[in-house]
């Protein structure tokens, strides 16, 4: 197996939707392609003719294609998102580059490797050294974390409303809630609640809890309000597998509720919300984040622990409360 770095770009249409249709149908180990590593989003200004703005991410990728196979897997790929070539550098639904594919170079027209403008984009740059640092140049020899120190980053931010998660499920999408996930969140709800709290509540307060919690009303509402930021986690087939929510109200945050289905835990979905959610606040300027936990749920106490949760004490009805500090300097 070879591996190989792919540099994904969009700047037309529902660029999420491409860009996360694109990374999973690049993950299909039948065909000899498996994706092992996927940076975060970034939201880039266009180098070239003026034009929307690019999200831009980058993979790494195992397989037993040749080079020029897995260039033709792309190429299939970008013409199903439907991208028409027009203007050079132009506007594009997607753009699926090959970036590197071992210490393989080349250098024809067709294919040329490594990528001949790499080392001058921080647009790839950048996502790139998340998911290879170590990686070395075949030709100048410079390893990838001295080419992205010594890129100019300006015009390159980070998304952090989305992530792609890779997980032995495949590639997970954490975005936003919509109107659409109303009734698959309220069923996801239920199964979390009735697995969390059966013997460590009674099952008239489960069930109160989430008839009063996770009606389609308050969910709406929780979904709208301002201030608030409210992720799912869907599985490669369409399926939600788990949310959060965090309020934040000025240098502040709460973090309301963070649950994983329960035959999906223990796969790092937990972390993975936890760390769009943190991305996110500190994105806002947010300095310190809380929560409170039932005393009895050691499961979750063990958990928000171990992400670097500190108890500052107990509060009202058998809770602990908990803090995060996002600014070491608080
Ligand atoms: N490493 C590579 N990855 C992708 N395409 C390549 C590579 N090397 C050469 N090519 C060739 O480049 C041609 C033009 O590709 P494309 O239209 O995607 O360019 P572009 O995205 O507009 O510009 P750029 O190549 O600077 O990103 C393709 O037909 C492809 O055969
Ligand atoms: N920010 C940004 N600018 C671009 C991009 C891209 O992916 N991101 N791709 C281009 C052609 O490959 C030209 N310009």
């Amino acid at each position: 197996m070879a591996r190989a770095a792919i540099a994904l770009g969009a700047n037309l249409g529902e660029r999420f939707a491409v860009l996360t249709r694109a990374v999973r149908s690049l993950h299909r180990p039948a065909i000899g392609l498996e994706v092992k590593a996927i940076s975060s989003w970034y939201e880039t200004e266009p180098v070239g003719p003026p034009q929307p703005l690019y999200i831009n991410g980058c993979l790494v990728l195992e397989t037993s294609l040749s080079p020029l196979r897995l260039l033709a897997e792309l190429q299939q790929r970008e013409v199903e998102a439907g991208r028409v070539r027009t203007v050079h550098w132009g506007a594009r639904t997607l753009d699926l580059d090959l970036l590197w594919y071992d210490d393989c170079v080349l250098a024809s027209p067709e294919l040329t490797l490594p990528h001949p403008r790499l080392e001058e984009r921080a647009f790839v740059l950048v996502p790139l050294a998340e998911v290879a640092p170590d990686w070395q140049h075949p030709l100048t020899l410079k390893r990838l974390v001295q080419l992205r120190r010594n890129c100019d980053e300006q015009g390159v931010g980070r998304y952090t409303r989305r992530a792609l998660v890779l997980c032995p499920l495949g590639p997970v999408d954490l975005r936003p809630l919509v109107r659409e996930d109303f009734d698959a969140l309220q069923a996801l709800a239920t199964r979390c609640w009735w697995q969390t709290y059966r013997g460590l509540l009674s099952d008239e307060a489960i069930e109160s809890f989430i008839r009063y919690t996770y009606n389609l009303e308050t969910i709406a509402y929780a979904a709208e309000r301002a201030d608030g930021r409210f992720w799912v986690a869907e599985d490669p087939a369409g399926g939600l597998i788990g949310f959060t929510q965090a309020v934040i109200a000025a240098d502040r945050a709460h973090l309301s509720r963070l649950y994983v289905a329960p035959e999906c835990q223990g796969l790092g979905l937990g972390t993975a919300l936890w760390q769009l959610v943190r991305g996110e606040l500190e994105a806002q300027g947010v300095q310190r984040c809380t929560l409170t936990v039932l005393n009895t749920n050691t499961v979750a106490i063990r958990f928000y622990e171990h992400l670097g949760f500190e108890r500052t004490g107990p509060s009202g009805d058998n809770r602990y409360e908990y803090v995060f500090y996002l600014d070491s300097n608080v």
